[in-house]
């Protein structure tokens, strides 16, 4: 059995809809079928999920969002006409929208989640029935009824590990099931949805669930690039790529695949493919357990921006003891996760993601620090980015970082921060936001078509 993801770019319009079809009937393995809110068609347009945003904040305002109502409902109808299918199921939508608004409406927090997740929820019924309208047996099927739990953090929300048992019932079913990407369902009955483009989270939870043979995520590229191809123009394709590089690449910013999204399918060591909608014959990523690196031992580069980093130092500050653990919890006591924490004899920084810095929190984090750590310099560096040098065969290599800095050192690219993790799968750079371009394609052009003096050799 496999699990076939189709992401927003692939669920755009109708003629996106029938290439879904054809890929998911050529295939009588691929029984499961998840499915984004509808993308973007063309760059310049509105991704379903915005527009929903867009109506959440009309209605917690409080003001007329009849607009924005009737473009969402557009964006479906247009899909119906395409499909040639009954227009029925459009009262059905706007019903289903206007009671999530008549129940939430004086509630945000939720009224803004249940509205994003049915993005996802309306385009899977409209899959669904569209499955049916060609003859097909098959279903929409309900997160809750496929029995995706989660905890009630909205816009965060992480699987429950007891989902994986009622999830593995839907082996049982027969025809295709069309479960709704994005959302699941809290102990206590919420819709609950994952953070931005988490229905690659709801398609690993279900390849988990059924122990599938392969989860499958389409998309809009033939495969992942060893760079994000918006920086630079037609770069290498990446053929294997291991789960712990696509976690490090998805963290630095390949934002074709979400982040969170390898952690059910790793731990059973489910292989993932990313395709495209509109090149199925192409091969595609694999995302494996083990790939033979000895010819590149550079994978990929990422980067990523919106981090902030405080800087504290204090003479004598490897001599205290609890100083680091005294830090992190004035975070943690403001509900502020930390990304990274380098350090040196009487300095520590840590960087965090900006907008978890609210201006009050940052007030309050600095007096304390100020107060019960009694430093002697305190500062904050904003618009920072990380920019992550990734494969596994780095390990075995000498020379590595060395082309990293000359690279980036040509390029006049000047480095805030440096780090790599014992792991020794990735090295990160701390630089600004502006350069990431720049950096990432000097890195690029390094590594993949070496155009600096140094070079590496296995050691
Ligand atoms: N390294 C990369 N390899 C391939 N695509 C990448 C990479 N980094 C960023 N992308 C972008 O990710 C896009 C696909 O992700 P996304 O828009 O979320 O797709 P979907 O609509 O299928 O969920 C691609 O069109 C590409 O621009
Ligand atoms: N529609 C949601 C979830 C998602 O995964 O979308 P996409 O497959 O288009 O990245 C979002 O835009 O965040």
């Amino acid at each position: 059995m496999k699990v076939a993801k189709f992401g927003g770019s692939s669920v755009a319009s109708g003629e996106k809809f029938k290439q879904v079809a054809k890929i998911v009937t050529s295939d009588p393995e691929r029984r499961i079928v998840v499915v984004s809110a509808p993308g973007k068609r063309f760059s310049e347009d509105t991704k379903m999920t915005d527009l929903l945003i867009a109506l959440a904040a009309k209605v917690q305002l409080g003001e007329d969002y009849m607009n924005e109502f009737g473009q969402i409902v557009d964006r479906y109808r247009e899909i119906v006409t395409e499909l040639e299918m009954s227009t029925d199921i459009l009262s059905d939508i706007m019903a289903n929208l206007q009671s999530i608004i008549d129940i939430h409406k004086h509630d945000s927090f939720r009224l803004l989640d249940c509205i994003k997740a049915s993005g996802e929820d309306n385009n899977a019924k409209l899959m669904a029935a569209y499955f049916n309208h060609l003859g097909h047996e098959a279903y929409y099927v309900n997160p809750k009824e496929a029995g995706i739990f989660v905890t009630d953090e909205p816009g965060h929300a992480r699987v429950l590990p007891h989902s994986y048992q009622e999830i593995e019932k839907l082996k049982e079913r027969t025809g295709i099931l069309v479960v709704p990407g994005f959302f699941g369902y809290s102990e206590n009955g919420n819709m609950v949805t994952f953070s931005r483009g988490g229905s690659d989270i709801t398609g690993s939870i279900l390849a988990a669930g059924v122990k599938a043979a392969l989860y499958e995520n389409f998309t809009d590229v033939d495969s992942i690039y060893s760079v994000d191809p918006r920086i630079v123009k037609n770069p290498k394709e990446v053929k294997e790529v291991t789960y712990r590089e696509m976690r490090e690449l998805s963290y630095g910013g390949f934002s074709v695949f979400h982040d969170e999204a390898l952690e059910p399918v790793y731990k059973l060591g489910i292989p993932v493919c990313v395709k495209n909608t509109n090149n199925p014959s192409a091969p595609g990523t694999f995302i494996v357990p083990k790939r033979k690196y000895s010819d590149t031992p550079v994978v990929g580069i990422a980067g990523d921006t919106g981090f902030c980093n405080i800087h504290v130092s204090k003479y004598l500050l490897n001599r205290e003891l609890g100083f680091g653990r005294r830090l992190l919890q004035i975070l943690e006591d403001e509900g502020i996760s930390y990304e990274h924490t380098p350090s040196g004899i009487d300095n520590i920084s840590v960087i965090m993601r900006e907008h978890q810095l609210t201006p009050e929190k940052e007030e309050r984090v600095f007096s304390r620090i100020q107060t019960e750590l009694e430093v002697d310099e305190l500062f904050i560096e904003r618009d920072l980015a990380l920019i992550m040098v990734v494969g596994e065969g780095m390990n075995s290599s000498v020379g590595i970082a060395a082309k990293a800095t000359e690279a980036l050192a040509r390029a006049d690219v000047n480095l805030e921060m440096i780090n790599q993790g014992s792991s020794e799968v990735s090295m990160m750079f701390g630089v600004k936001s502006e350069v990431v371009p720049k950096a990432v394609e000097a890195l690029y052009n390094a590594y993949f078509n070496n155009v600096y003096s140094i070079s590496y050799t296995n050691s």
